[in-house]
């Protein structure tokens, strides 16, 4: 499975901008790539105070726009999140779109950062993330600050995923922080990590890229830096295998004692 993830840089405020540079990138992109990444709140980025003009209505604008798209480019779409309002609510929800243009898997952010007061704007997701199948392999989406909450992680590796996603705003200031939980998220679950984060500013925060995808043994595959772009791996399901049987953690896990 080849994958692409847009490090993008998220005008803030700006919906429609970001989905043409979104058409953009989908338009630069190799035809044998099978699945994109975006990152999170590709929307609006955290223009936070003004999400109830800037978040999209029941999705009405941009669920049709990725379909399209992933019909177009007969892709599969993990549409990162975005600042999604219904009724008085507004959601950080992840959307994932089949190469056929079908909605699959939605999931809402259920962990919102106080260091961003996210939850004086936002509403959390009050369920937990849902398995999803593409090509016959079992996936799930966690979103940026989540991936501080294993929890959320094994939930999705003992539904038998085998590709997490993280999409994200992560801060330049706390890249170490990025980069040493998804190595451990990929390690203690034995599956693959493909983390998309954004690069550029947002009013005071600044982020950080290290958009990259680590084996399910915890080697790097490949990683971009600081900069807009994109990055392409392929996944190699066999090799997954192999460490599962070399180190079978699943078969010692002790659920009698925790
Ligand atoms: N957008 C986010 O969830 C940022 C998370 C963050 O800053 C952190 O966990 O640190």
């Amino acid at each position: 499975m080849k994958i692409a993830l847009y490090q993008m840089h998220v005008i803030p405020g700006k919906p429609e901008e970001n989905m043409k540079k979104i058409s953009e990138w989908f338009n630069s992109l190799d035809e044998e790539i099978d699945l994109v990444v975006l990152p999170e709140m590709w929307n609006t980025s955290y223009r936070l105070s003004d999400l109830n003009e800037l978040a999209d209505e029941d999705g009405q604008v941009i669920i049709p726009f990725l379909q399209e798209e992933a019909k177009r480019m007969n892709k599969h779409i993990v549409g990162g999140s975005i600042a999604y309002k219904t009724g008085n609510d507004i959601y950080n929800r992840a959307i994932i779109i089949n190469n056929k243009g079908v909605l699959i898997n939605t999931y809402d952010k259920a962990h919102l950062v106080p260091m961003l007061n996210e939850h004086h704007y936002l509403t959390s997701g009050e369920k937990k993330p849902r398995i999803f199948n593409i090509d016959d392999i079992e996936m799930g989406t966690i979103i940026c600050y989540d991936l501080r909450f294993p929890e959320l992680a094994r939930s999705l590796a003992l539904e038998d995923a085998k590709v997490i996603f993280v999409t994200a705003q992560w801060p330049a200031s706390r890249i170490d922080h990025w980069q040493s939980l998804l190595k451990a998220r990929a390690i203690e679950n034995q599956v693959f990590i493909v983390a998309c984060n954004t690069v550029g500013t947002c009013d005071n925060n600044e982020f950080g890229g290290h958009t990259l995808v680590y084996a399910p043994d915890g080697t790097l595959i490949n990683s971009l830096y600081e900069d807009e772009g994109t990055l392409t791996v392929e996944l190699d399901f066999e090799t997954q295998e192999q460490i599962r049987e070399s180190i079978p953690i699943f078969n010692s896990l002790r659920t009698d004692l925790y």
